[in-house]
């Protein structure tokens, strides 16, 4: 018999699409969207996972994971939470939920997460003792599987300005056009700007324009009152006003129609919005950044982009450097993906082959740090020993290896400048080993095997 969910959100295109994902892959999915409905619902019948919003219109989530462990049901409570609210959702593991996912929410990490809870038994209320065993590495887990943090910052030139430029503008109100290729951490840099402004506790909403549909736009803009037009049920409060005091993240920008442009920019001068179909005009204080992967200036001389948009959006610009541009970064993000996919698969594989790092270094990765993640996950996946060998990973990378390898940082790589990178991030945190460790964005058992592999003086 298919697993059955109930899902609480009151956004209600977000319950179908999620209902109708799940349902493909064979779940029976039931969607309420209020704490209310919910309460109701689960009184007269079983559910083998609750995957709740944080925020309701009614009670909060975590509430409703109370009265689920209280009643003692043996449903897993799988939290929705946006990046304000990571605080929250690591204390409602304390409490017996299950593992929590940040919005926007990844379809893929939600099903890895729905079939995790569902092969685990659901747990009573842990004391505090359980707690710190059991709340650390669920946290750890969810924050890397999670795309929110930690932020690896890196050691090569390019990370460096990367950084100098985030700490630059992050205080300021300044909007941000984010620039580089796909995959290259766009969304990343966006969420470090906000989480260093005084924005910092205040939403972050993140809007992909390319799955905006043409028609919805100004909906999912600006919100709209139930009974507007055909299909809306309820009233939807749109992007904007929920960024209200926050950052909005405007990714894909140059997918938007030009209408949508007009209305967007509109509202960024006047800071008002009003919702479709309603008179009534709201205030609203947002911090725009925007990221895109095309030449937007190029856009904008073939007039698809409005020019005036474009200035609006770019007060200050910054470049996401490619992966194969920052190659003393390579083998540091290489270890943190290790880490998150042995979290992830629960496999405890200690590093790569010497042919493996030889190949990361010299391979020119078109898909930057989201290829990264997934090549070396799957991986991890297939390894059977103690380190990844190069027959598990896929075949293109041999294919595609790069052409010119440039002079610089590259030629200098070698297990040599790992090791200084270690003593200088030692000396950098005091020889304070987590420090160090979350300066290289590895643990710090990865850091005192490495400590041991080269012998370094403490
Ligand atoms: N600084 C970082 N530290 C740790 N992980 C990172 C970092 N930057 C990016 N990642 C990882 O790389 C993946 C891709 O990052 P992100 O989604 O921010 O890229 P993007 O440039 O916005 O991609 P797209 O152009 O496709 O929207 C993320 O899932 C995240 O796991």
């Amino acid at each position: 018999m298919s697993s059955k969910i109930l899902v609480v959100d009151d956004d209600i295109s977000f319950c179908v699409m999620l209902k109708t994902f799940l349902e493909k892959k064979g779940f029976n999915v039931h969607n309420v969207f209020s704490a209310k409905e919910a309460e109701s619902i689960l009184e007269n019948e079983f559910f083998d996972v609750v995957l709740t919003d944080i925020r309701l219109p009614d009670k909060d989530g975590i509430e409703l994971l109370q009265l689920i462990k209280t009643k003692s049901f043996p449903t897993q409570v799988i939290l929705m939470t946006g990046y304000t609210e990571i605080k929250t959702a690591v204390n409602a593991i304390k409490m017996g939920a299950f593992d929590y996912v940040g919005k926007p929410i990844n379809p893929d990490e939600i099903l890895h997460t729905i079939n995790q809870a569902l092969s685990k038994k659901a747990n009573p209320i842990v004391t505090q003792e359980e707690t710190e065993i059991t709340a650390t590495p669920s946290k750890s887990k969810s924050n890397a599987q999670n795309n929110t943090f930690p932020f690896v910052k890196g050691i090569s030139d390019h990370s460096g300005q990367l950084h100098d430029y985030i700490e630059l503008v992050a205080p300021t109100n300044m909007s941000v056009l984010i620039i580089g290729d796909s995959g290259t951490g766009k969304e990343y840099i966006a969420h470090s700007i906000h989480v260093q402004s005084k924005r910092m506790d205040k939403p972050f909403i993140a809007v992909d324009c390319g799955a905006i549909p043409k028609d919805l736009a100004s909906s999912e803009f600006f919100g709209h009152l139930k009974g507007s037009f055909t299909g809306a049920f309820n009233d939807k409060t749109g992007h904007f006003e929920a960024a209200n005091g926050g950052t909005l993240f405007l990714d894909e920008v140059g997918n938007l129609s030009y209408e949508v442009q007009i209305q967007l920019l509109r509202a960024l001068q006047e800071r008002k919005i009003k919702p479709v179909g309603s008179n009534n005009e709201i205030a609203v204080d947002i911090r725009v950044i925007a990221a895109t992967n095309e030449d937007l200036q190029e856009a904008v001389k073939r007039g698809d982009f409005r020019e005036d948009l474009y200035h609006r959006l770019n007060e200050f610009s910054i470049k996401a450097p490619r992966l194969s541009e920052r190659k003393n970064d390579i083998l540091i993000f290489a270890n943190y993906f290790l880490e998150m996919a042995n979290h992830d698969l629960e496999k405890d594989i200690q590093g790569f082959s010497q042919p493996v790092t030889d190949l990361f270094l010299t391979y020119d990765w078109p898909g930057n740090l989201r290829e990264m993640k997934n090549i070396i996950k799957r991986s991890v996946l297939l390894t059977r020993g103690d380190i990844v060998q190069k027959e598990v990973l896929p075949q293109e990378m041999f294919e595609n290896l790069t052409q010119n390898k440039p002079e610089s940082e590259f030629q200098l790589y070698s297990s040599k400048d790992e090791e200084k990178a270690i003593v200088e991030a030692l000396e950098k945190a005091k020889f304070n080993k987590t420090k160090a460790a979350q300066l290289l964005g590895i643990d710090r058992k990865t850091l005192y095997n490495k400590i041991k592999l080269y012998n370094i003086d403490l």
